[in-house]
């Protein structure tokens, strides 16, 4: 049957009440109403299958945790079930002294007297009596006049007064009565009135504070707009006798689903009372929705005295126990409701977090209110127990200011905005093709994949070693503005590098090393970083933008093509170079890089970092950028009769030549430290290997080194002295070594001029190595002792 042309020939509207002086329209709810909760009655009554004890314990036990007062336990008229349930809830002890059970009894004197049976002994309790008192129910239900409906209530209400009196007499148990005129908003407001004063003339002892009779208006069909249902409750509470002795109960339902509007006028209009289920459940539509009703006071300001702190928690036994689901939707409780999906909610969240940061770090300093103030959230999800998690998840509707979110709560990366517009497309793209929602794990995987970002497994193909910065004068002589040199190793498609190049700063000097070394022609266009930690070990994030290097310096401003990377160190200057190299992976993509070729000569194409990239390749020595220069000129001078070609072999036998290197010609043998004073002085003796013949030597001075040299010079006739000592681990775990480097300047027994002179040395022990390169490096001392002889002879 299709929906009717004119629905007016079958529907009747509700008949408005004249109420032109109605005063709810003007007033502010400012505090929490008496909650009673009738999930286990009205709740219960409507579900396909009813609550077991066992479930409607579980129930019990929830309610009181979050703190209800008055709670309707049972029908104990309806089954033994239920009966039952009363009983074990009162034998035992499982109602706190503070709670009010509650049972529903029909105008029955038969079932009256089952219900009192089931409260008996129980400290207090709500006797709650209905019967239906519209004229629908009068004339087709029960077949009643008004004057027959009045009688019912009336008679019955003496038959609860008179059990009760006697089970209190009993059993001590207090009792309140509560009736309700059911159907009460289908009634006609002035025979409402009627019954409930014949019923409080009988019941005969209302009073104040916990004496007060209970008069529950239920909407048991809701008919009208939530307005019609406060003019009704306003018209009641206006026109019953002895308003302080009675508590005025709401009890809607939710069939035009205004079941929550129509409690919250009827409490401006002067209820004192909300009976109501957990999210909602009841007959039909359900009864009006507790939680939504309390939180809704709660974002007002006003704390609802019942407590939602764990909302997972309520929801999970309400839902195993009314085997019902919460709607995604619902509100404050559905999966969805802290979530937002699209572009421009999450963006708006995401700044409002970060305002919310700044306005709440200045309020707390004021000593002000920290207000929340959250586009799109009306409650922080942390107030229920949720996290922030699911505020912001990403499909294809989504934002580059929800996804920089989630990058940020999740990794502590705070993207630059151009950033955030490029990462944006990576993962709208990703959320495109595959058509579904992107979790949190596959944003930060496309981030980590896309920046070549934490740790080994989303390593691009360069990937920065080690690295030193150096600082030198600017050659103009400006002595403030010196110039940086980067030295590094680089991996690149796997196979070690040396690299080495100048520039203003740190990054340029490095992008120098890239065009030098790897034809990676690339400018920088912004850089900006943030700490990502206030505490002790606090790190530096970074973030880059690179561009293709042209000719022409707008050109290069102006580019469209730009690649960004991101970095994080405990160092500031190690943070900036990984974002250059992420940002730079990016950028050569999977392009052939330059493979190095060795060729030293006249033409030379290899240079000083080539040379110094084989040696780290075959021996995993680094040479210090001065030793590589030294050593260039050695190769350079032996490679004279070949064109300047060497091959890597002959390279690295060259080296181990040139500098004794793992010949077993200078050893240490054995030796003592002593440490002579505080201030580290020592004093080394021992037996040594030097030039392949054993010699034994002892000497003092400010540290290892230094007596090494002193113990040396005791048996030379000139003098050597330290001018540069590096070192540096090999491997890993228990098999790492020492690799150390000295360089030692040799004054001859003439005077100048001094020659210079390395040492390289690798031992398990960091002093043993830094012994043998001392004496590794004077290895030539006569060599030089002659050829200033010659050139004293000469002059
Ligand atoms: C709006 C509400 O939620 S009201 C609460 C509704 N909840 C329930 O009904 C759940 C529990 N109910 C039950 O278990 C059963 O209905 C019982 C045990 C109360 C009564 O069962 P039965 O005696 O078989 O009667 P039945 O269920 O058919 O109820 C209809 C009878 O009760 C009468 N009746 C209905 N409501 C009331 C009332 N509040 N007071 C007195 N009699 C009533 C009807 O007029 C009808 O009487 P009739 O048989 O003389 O025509
Ligand atoms: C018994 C009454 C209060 C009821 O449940 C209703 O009218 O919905």
């Amino acid at each position: 049957m299709p929906m009717l042309a004119d629905p007016s020939v079958k529907y009747e509207p509700y008949t408005p009440l004249q109420l032109p002086d109605r005063q709810w329209p003007a007033k502010v709810n400012r505090s929490p109403p008496i909650w009673l909760s009738t999930d286990l009655r009205d709740g219960n009554q409507a579900l396909a299958n009813p609550m077991t004890v066992a479930q409607k314990l579980v129930f019990f036990d929830t309610l009181v945790k979050c703190g209800f007062k008055e709670i309707e336990v049972a029908y104990p008229a309806a089954s033994d079930t239920d009966f039952n349930f009363v009983r074990q809830l009162i034998e035992e002890g499982r109602i706190p002294d503070d709670v009010w059970i509650q049972v529903l009894t029909p105008a029955r004197e038969d079932l009256i007297k089952r219900t009192v049976d089931a409260v008996a002994g129980c400290k207090r309790a709500i006797i709650h009596m209905y019967n239906a008192t519209s004229c629908l129910f009068r004339t087709v239900v029960f077949r009643n006049s008004k004057e027959e409906t009045v009688k019912l209530a009336v008679k019955h209400t003496e038959i609860v007064r008179k059990l009760t009196e006697e089970c209190t007499a009993k059993h001590g148990t207090v009792f309140r009565y509560e009736y309700s005129p059911e159907t009460f908003s289908q009634t006609e407001p002035a025979f409402a009135l009627e019954v409930c004063e014949a019923v409080k003339a009988a019941w005969g002892k209302a009073g104040l504070g916990d004496e007060r009779i209970i008069f529950n208006l239920p909407a048991t069909v809701e008919i009208g707009p939530p307005n019609h249902y406060a003019d009704l409750i306003e018209n009641f509470c206006r026109n019953i006798s002895e308003r302080e002795k009675i508590i005025i109960s709401l009890h809607p339902h939710n069939d035009r689903g205004t079941g929550i509007a129509a409690a919250e006028l009827g409490m401006l209009a002067g209820a004192d009372r909300v009976e109501g289920c957990l999210f909602g459940n009841g007959e039909r539509t359900g009864n009006v929705d507790l939680v939504n009703l309390a939180l809704n006071l709660y974002t007002q300001g006003i704390h609802p005295k019942v407590d939602f702190s764990d909302i997972q928690a309520v929801i999970d036994v309400v839902t195993a126990c009314n085997d019902l689901p919460i709607h995604p939707r619902h509100p404050y409780a559905g999966e969805l409701v802290f979530t937002a999906f699209s572009g421009s909610h999450q963006d708006a969240i995401k700044k409002g977090f970060e305002m919310q940061r700044v306005r709440h770090e200045q309020a707390a300093r004021e000593g002000k209110p920290q207000y929340w103030e959250m586009p799109y959230l009306p409650i922080d999800p942390a107030d229920l127990g949720c996290t922030y998690e699911a505020v912001i998840r990403v499909n294809a509707q989504s934002g580059k200011g929800g996804i920089s979110y989630l990058i940020q709560q999740h990794l502590g990366l705070d993207m630059p905005r151009k950033m955030q517009i490029s990462f944006y497309q990576v993962v709208q793209d990703i959320a495109d093709r595959e058509a579904r929602e992107m979790t949190v794990e596959d944003i930060t995987t496309a981030f980590r994949k896309t920046y070549h970002f934490g740790g080994s497994a989303y390593e691009g193909r360069l990937v920065l070693k080690s690295f030193k910065i150096s600082s030198e004068p600017a050659a103009s002589g400006e002595a403030a503005d010196e110039r940086r040199q980067f030295d590094g190793t680089l991996s690149v498609d796997g196979n070690l590098r040396v690299i080495r190049g100048d520039g203003n700063g740190p990054l340029s000097a490095f992008l120098d090393a890239l065009r030098t070394h790897l034809d990676i022609n690339l400018a920088l266009r912004e850089y900006t970083e943030h700490t990502i930690d206030k505490h002790q070990d606090a790190q530096a994030a970074s973030f880059v933008e690179l561009v293709p290097q042209s000719e022409d310096i707008k050109d290069t401003r102006r580019s469209t093509q730009s690649w960004w990377g991101v970095g994080v160190d405990a160092d500031i200057a190690a943070s900036g170079l990984r974002a250059l190299l992420s940002a730079a992976n990016n950028a050569i993509g999977d392009r052939p890089l330059p493979e190095l070729k060795l060729s030293v000569g006249f033409n030379a194409r290899s240079g000083q970092a080539d040379i110094a990239t084989a040696i780290l390749n075959s021996l995993r020595l680094e040479l210090p950028r001065r030793l590589q220069a030294s050593f260039f000129e050695v190769v350079q001078r032996s490679t004279r009769d070949t064109g300047g070609e060497i091959s890597y072999e002959d390279l690295v036998k060259l080296f181990r030549e040139t500098y004794s290197y793992e010949e077993g010609r200078f050893a240490v043998k054995n030796f003592k430290l002593e440490h002579l004073d505080a201030s580290g002085r020592a004093k080394l003796s021992g037996s040594f290997i030097i030039n392949g013949k054993d010699v034994v030597l002892e000497g003092e001075g400010n540290g290892p080194l230094s007596a090494a040299v002193e113990a040396v010079n005791r048996g030379l006739d000139g003098r050597v002295s330290i001018r540069e000592y590096v070192e540096h681990s090999i491997g890993e775990g228990s098999d790492v070594k020492a690799a150390s480097y000295v360089e030692v300047l040799y004054e001859g027994p003439g005077g100048n001029p001094k020659w210079p002179m390395w040492g390289v040395a690798v031992d398990n022990d960091i002093t043993a190595s830094g012994l043998k390169a001392v004496l590794a490096a004077t290895r030539a001392v006569d060599k030089a002792d002659e050829a200033a002889r010659k050139a004293a002879s000469a002059q």
